[in-house]
C-alpha cells in the first residue's frame, strides 16, 4: 500500500514538473518573462559559448532517446517499479531540459528579423507549434505519454494495457504530427539569432534522428504500422492528387 502511494506522489510531482517545465519553455524559445532566454547579447568567447550548448543539446538527445529504448527501460524496471518508468523518464527529460534553460548561452548576432505583418505571421506560426504539440499529446494519450495513467492505475490496483497505436486527426495526413509541431516552434523565431539558429538545426537533426528510432520501435510492437508507413507520409502532408479532367466532346454552335 505504501508503495502505491509513494509511485503515485512520484508520478503526480513527475506530471506537475513537465507542467512547469513545458510553461518555461514556451517563454525560453519565445523571449518572454523567463529569466533566462535562448536569444540575448552573447558573453564571454564565441567557442566556449558554442561547446556549451552543443553539449546541452546533446546531453538532451542522448537521455531523451536512451531511455526511450526498450532495452533501457527493462534494465531500468529492473530498479524502478514497472509503474514509475515512463514517470522516470519525464522527470529526467524535464532536468535534461531544466538544465539546458539553466546554462545555456546566447550567442547574438542576428540572422533574420521580421516586422509588422511577417512578424505577426511567424508569431501566429510560434503559437499553433505549441498548440500542435499538446494537441497531438492528447490524441495518442497525453496522461500515459507523461506517466500519470501508470500510476493512477497502479495506486487502484488495476493492471496497466500498454497505450494503443491509434491515427487520429493529423496522424491520417503525417505519421509524426507532434514532431512538426516542435519543428514550427523551434523555426519560427520573428528574430533568428545565432543560437537560436544552431538551437532549431540542432533539435531538428535530433528529431530526425530520433524518429528513425521511434519508427523502429512502432514497427516492432504494431504489426498494422509497416503499412501505415507506406501510406502516410513522414513529416510534410501529401498534396491532393489533381482529379483527372473529364473528357468533354465540343460541339459546334451555329449562330
Ligand atoms: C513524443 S511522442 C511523438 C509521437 C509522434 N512521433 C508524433 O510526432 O506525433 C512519442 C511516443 O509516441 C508513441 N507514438 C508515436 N506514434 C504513435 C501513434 N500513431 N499511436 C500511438 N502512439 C504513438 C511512440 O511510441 C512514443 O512512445
Amino acid at each position: 500500500m505504501l508503495l502505491r502511494v509513494l509511485v503515485l506522489a512520484y508520478g503526480v510531482a513527475g506530471y506537475a514538473l513537465f507542467l512547469a517545465t513545458f510553461v518555461y519553455a514556451i517563454g525560453f524559445v519565445g523571449g518572454f518573462l523567463t529569466p533566462t532566454r535562448l536569444d540575448g547579447p552573447r558573453e564571454g568567447s564565441l567557442l566556449a559559448a558554442v561547446a556549451i550548448d552543443v553539449g546541452l543539446l546533446a546531453v538532451f538527445a542522448v537521455q531523451h532517446s536512451g531511455m526511450a529504448r526498450p532495452a533501457f527501460k527493462r534494465w531500468l524496471t529492473r530498479y524502478v517499479p514497472e509503474a514509475a518508468e515512463r514517470a522516470t523518464y519525464c522527470v529526467l527529460s524535464c532536468a535534461a531540459l531544466l538544465l539546458m534553460f539553466a546554462l545555456w548561452r546566447p550567442l547574438g548576432g542576428v540572422v533574420w528579423d521580421t516586422d509588422g505583418a511577417a512578424r505577426v505571421a511567424v508569431y501566429a506560426a510560434f503559437s499553433a507549434g505549441w498548440l500542435i504539440v499538446l494537441w497531438t499529446t492528447f490524441l495518442i494519450d497525453h496522461f500515459d505519454l507523461f506517466g500519470l495513467r501508470q500510476v493512477v492505475l497502479f495506486a487502484r490496483g488495476r493492471p496497466y494495457p500498454p497505450a494503443r497505436f491509434v491515427t487520429p486527426g493529423p496522424y491520417r495526413w503525417v505519421r509524426h504530427p507532434l514532431y512538426v509541431g516542435w519543428l514550427t516552434v523551434f523555426w519560427a523565431a520573428p528574430t533568428m539569432t545565432a543560437a537560436h539558429l544552431l538551437f532549431a538545426a540542432g533539435t531538428t537533426a535530433y528529431i530526425l534522428i530520433a524518429l528513425v528510432l521511434e519508427e523502429r520501435d512502432l514497427t516492432a510492437a504494431h504489426p498494422e504500422y509497416e503499412a501505415y508507413r507506406a501510406r502516410v507520409p513522414m513529416l510534410v502532408p501529401r498534396l491532393r492528387r489533381a482529379r483527372p479532367l473529364i473528357e468533354t466532346r465540343r460541339t459546334e454552335v451555329t449562330p
